[in-house]
């Protein structure tokens, strides 16, 4: 287990989801001076699109698979979340953070979804060195489909499997995981199955909380648990304390 923390920060967060392209600059702001206090970490930041990418995703109907008449949507959503990342990177460059974009389109591979190449260890050596790598849900191109959306959530399991993520965390708009109006504070596989999780009240081409579990489920497979919170607890959460959200674990046979 390495000490690294990957950290999503949720499109809901960093985006305004009802107005395509609108950034949460001052927030993000917030966020960046909340990870300055936190620089001797070594922290793998990944962000959603939000607003920035699933209008686009959504247009060019990059989730029913990628030809020629649609193949310009490759470029416009990617286009979208380059944008988004580009801003993420400067204000946490502003706050003294080392944070440099890595962008997943560029050197991925997937089929049928999911990435069946994907490369952690310059990550890992980056984070070593105080570096902050900054990706995010992007397009990738697809043996099967063409293109697809790879979301930041299915990259967060990728890169906490990769270099085997000391913590994991998700920063999101709402305070964990909830059930009848209360966080659920730990979520297993079997557990699961008794949460509503609907999907994504804002347009999200990646199927919201639901998708978000799924993919933190298969991770807490592995032996790596993960949380996901409010973005309010975003300061709890990098000095390990309790951060009032949930935590995904593994199954206790
Ligand atoms: N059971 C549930 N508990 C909490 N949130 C839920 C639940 N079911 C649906 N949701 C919705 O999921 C949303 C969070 O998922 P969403 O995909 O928007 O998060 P995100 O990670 O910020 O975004 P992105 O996927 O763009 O990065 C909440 O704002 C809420 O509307
Ligand atoms: C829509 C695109 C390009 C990426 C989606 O990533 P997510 O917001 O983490 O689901």
């Amino acid at each position: 287990m390495s000490k690294t923390i990957v950290l999503k920060l949720g499109g809901s967060v960093i985006t305004e989801k009802q107005n395509p392209g609108v950034i949460h600059t001052t927030r993000l702001q917030a966020i960046a001076e909340t990870i300055a206090h936190h620089r001797d970490l070594p922290l793998i930041i990944v962000h959603g699109a939000g607003s920035c990418g699933h209008p686009e995703a959504h247009q060019y109907r990059i989730p029913d698979g990628v030809g020629r008449e649609n193949a310009a949507g490759i470029g416009e959503t990617h286009r979208a979340v380059a944008g988004l990342n580009s801003t993420v990177v400067s204000i946490l460059r502003d706050a003294g953070i080392d944070a440099v974009g890595v962008h997943p389109l560029c050197g991925s591979f997937a089929e049928e979804g999911r990435l069946i190449s994907f490369e952690t260890r310059q990550l890992a050596m980056m984070a070593d060195l105080g570096i902050v790598p900054v990706l995010h849900g992007d397009v990738v191109m697809d043996r099967k489909r063409g293109g697809c959306i790879i979301s930041g959530d299915q990259l967060v399991l990728r890169i906490a499997e990769g270099v085997r993520a000391e913590r994991v965390g998700l920063a999101t708009d709402v305070a964990g995981v909830l059930s009848e109006g209360e966080v659920v504070r730990m979520m297993t596989r079997s557990t699961a199955d008794a949460v509503d999780l609907g999907d994504s009240e804002k347009m999200d081409v990646t199927g919201g909380m639901r998708g978000k579990v799924q993919e933190l489920l298969a991770l807490a497979d592995t032996g790596i648990m993960s949380s996901i919170f409010h973005i309010e607890r975003l300061g709890d959460f990098l000095a390990g304390d309790d951060h009032g959200g949930t935590e995904i674990v593994m199954e206790q046979l």
